[in-house]
């Protein structure tokens, strides 16, 4: 994968900042939409930041490690939710019509053969991963030929002039992947990364966790990013994380969903670290691992809505929020136009009296 990512430029920084400090209102006081605004600047290089055409790939697959019990659900939702979602009744197709996105679900590995649909982009390397408890899920060419799918469904919607792509998905048993990936790529036990899913009880947690260690003692820890999401990784998450690189490549603001499209980003950061300042954290999920995730990274999620469906939904949900802060940047009066009394000189909430 061709990696020529930049990192953020600081050429419009103090510009974007003086913007931002000279709307009517006391210095910081719009909070994580200051800083949204000067991010979504500092990616496009402009003092006028706009979200265009905007488009949320859900990516689907499944997973061999279902074999061993790791979920409560039946491995059938996958296909079943893919086929609720082609019809637009999942929580996704909602979420992304309130918010004027684009919406595509990628079969990248589902055990089903789904008829050809406007909406359905068949990017599926094959018949879901395999067993990591017995051997790695993915050949590393697989894997690769996931990340060059993922890039190319980026690079198509680029083209046709979109600027902004959200990442989310859907897989029976892809928290089982998620939780080896945090534990790896941030060096934390994985007792520390493995959490209820889709709803394990506390016996179901300690099953999946003793699944989960007994594979990572099997394969150990590789040293190579695309080897770790080969043997432990899944097909949606290897698309995603391609995704994710071309879409920052692209100089593409990124939505990020939840816990296991944050481990895609892992995976994409472990290759090329400047991925994440193209990121925006849609929301933080109840999965306890996704806020370690989102730490390790150095990042701020923009909701907390006690949410762990996964599918895309918070990171569909934030881009309310996102288009605010761009809206406020270029919407809202200076203290100069509306001739109000400049306290941008002043730093400091305490002295900031309006
Ligand atoms: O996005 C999240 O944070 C999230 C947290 C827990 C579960 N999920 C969803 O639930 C499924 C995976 O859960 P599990 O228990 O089968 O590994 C998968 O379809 C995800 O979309 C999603
Ligand atoms: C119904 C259902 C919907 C989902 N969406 C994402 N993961 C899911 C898991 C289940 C079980």
């Amino acid at each position: 994968m061709k990696l020529t990512i930049a990192p953020l430029s600081n050429v419009l920084t103090e510009s974007l900042l003086s913007k931002i400090d000279n709307k009517t209102k006391p210095v910081g006081s719009l909070g994580l939409l200051e800083r949204l605004a000067l991010q979504v600047g500092r990616i496009q290089n402009t003092l006028t930041p706009a979200i265009k055409h905007p488009v949320m790939f859900t990516v689907a697959a499944d997973h061999g490690i279902t074999d061993e019990g790791v979920s409560p659900c039946p491995t059938d939702i996958t296909w079943q939710q893919c086929l609720n979602f082609l019809n637009g009744g999942g929580g996704i197709n909602v979420f992304t019509r309130h918010a004027g996105m684009d919406f595509y679900l990628v079969d990248a590995g589902v055990k089903f053969t789904f008829e050809p649909h406007a909406k359905l982009i068949d990017a599926k390397v094959r018949f879901g991963s395999r067993n990591f408890a017995k051997e790695p899920a993915l050949t590393r060419a697989e894997c690769q030929q996931a990340m060059r799918n993922g890039g190319e469904i980026v690079q198509k919607v680029f083209n046709e002039g979109c600027n902004t792509v959200g990442f989310g998905e859907m897989g029976i048993g892809n928290t089982s992947p998620a939780s080896v990936l945090l534990s790896i790529f941030a060096k934390i036990p994985l007792d520390e990364t493995v959490g209820a899913g889709s709803g394990l009880d506390k016996f179901g947690v300690g099953h999946k966790l003793h699944v989960l260690k007994t594979a990572v003692e099997k394969h150990g820890i590789p040293t190579d990013p695309i080897d770790v999401l080969s043997t432990y990784g899944g097909l949606e998450i290897a698309t995603i994380a391609g995704g994710m690189l071309k879409a920052a490549e692209l100089g593409m603001v990124i939505l990020v969903d939840g816990y296991i499209t944050t481990s895609a980003l892992l995976a994409a950061h472990a290759i090329n670290p400047f991925v994440v300042d193209y990121c925006i954290f849609g929301h933080q999920s109840m999965e306890p691992g996704h806020k370690k995730m989102i730490d390790f990274l150095g990042g701020e999620a923009v909701l907390k809505l006690d949410m762990r469906l996964g599918e895309g939904t918070g990171a569909a949900l934030s881009l309310h929020i996102v288009d605010a802060a761009l809206k406020f940047l270029n919407e809202m009066a200076s203290f100069e136009m509306a001739s109000v009394t400049s306290t941008t000189h002043i730093r400091g909430i305490e002295k900031c009296e309006l």
